[in-house]
């Protein structure tokens, strides 16, 4: 069940007479229920492929859809209705996500209270994901009061409150330190695992994207590599993850050779490539 879709995904940001191709083609497919991790150099375009999803930035090109949503083509009022419904967002500098003068039971509530949910429900429901991220006790407490993971996890908890399929979150873990980033990582993944909801992490922490099972590479505002992990039972019975790199190939057929192939045999320009029964050599020209 494929959830997410971006084809050739283009935005380029204006301003004034300077253009910058933010996403320069780039394709992404996320099955329903999947938690990745999104990694790349900073600009690579990490935070403007999560706002498009998101629905708080629009695309220039090519296709991005969720679930029966088109995000090209969407009316405001669909927006709206995608926004409250479809995604939760977290984003990147934690104070952004949370109100300073509201309780983090108040916080939770108010995209129910928007979304016009019954008090009944609101009450329950802010119980019950408080408790699930695990800040129950802190439900009184505005940010102020709360440490930096602790308020990550309300916002979480802000995100998730009126039951979206897609979590998404930029950076998460990036203003915190190592133990915090383990608990807050910790507690998207329970999500993800009890909840059933699908989330799309984006991350500059290695330790982070080493414990999901699909980590996805952006390169210059395109997906250049797929790293996939799983775990494996050796003959003596112990278990270990095994992690495989793909290259991603897009529906052109295009790949990208890493830097380092590509020096060791000094392939430029032009290879040679030959066909054989159950793989492809790239030879160098010479
Ligand atoms: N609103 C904007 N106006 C103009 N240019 C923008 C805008 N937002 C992003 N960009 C540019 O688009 C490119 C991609 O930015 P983006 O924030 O998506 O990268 P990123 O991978 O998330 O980086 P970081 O890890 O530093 O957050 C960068 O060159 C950035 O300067």
């Amino acid at each position: 069940m494929t959830l997410i879709v971006c084809e050739s995904l283009v935005r380029i940001y204006q301003t004034g007479p300077v253009e910058v191709q933010a996403l320069q083609g780039l394709d992404l497919v996320v099955e329903k229920g999947e938690m990745v991790a999104v990694v790349g150099a900073s600009g690579s375009g990490k935070s403007t492929l999560l706002s498009i999803l998101a629905g708080v930035d629009a695309p220039t090109a090519g296709r991005a859809q969720v679930e029966q949503w088109d995000l090209l083509g969407m009316s405001r009022a669909d927006r709206v209705r995608y926004r409250r419904h479809t995604v939760g967002f977290v984003r990147q500098q934690t104070a952004s996500n949370l109100i300073p003068y509201l309780t983090a039971r108040q916080m939770v509530d108010l995209p129910m209270t928007a979304a016009r949910t019954p008090a009944g429900v609101r009450k329950q429901r802010s119980g019950e994901l408080l408790e699930a991220l695990g800040v129950a006790a802190f439900a009184d407490r505005k940010p102020g009061q709360l440490s930096g993971g602790q308020q990550m996890r309300v916002a979480i908890a802000v995100a998730l409150a009126n039951q979206p399929h897609v979590l998404l979150a930029d950076e998460p873990t990036g203003e915190l330190d190592t133990a915090t980033s383990a608990e807050v990582f910790g507690a998207l993944r329970d999500v993800n695992r009890d909840l059933g909801v699908t989330v799309v992490v984006v991350t500059h922490d290695p330790a982070v994207s080493g414990q999901v099972e699909r980590t996805v590479a952006i390169r210059d505002g395109r997906t250049s590599s797929e790293v996939l992990r799983r775990t494996a039972t050796a003959d003596d019975g112990n278990t270990h993850v095994i992690a495989e790199e793909y290259a991603v190939m897009d529906r052109a057929g295009r790949i990208q050779v890493p830097r380092d192939y590509r020096e060791a045999l000094a392939l430029t320009r032009r290879v040679r490539l030959a066909l054989e029964p159950d793989h492809i050599t790239i030879r160098p020209d010479a």
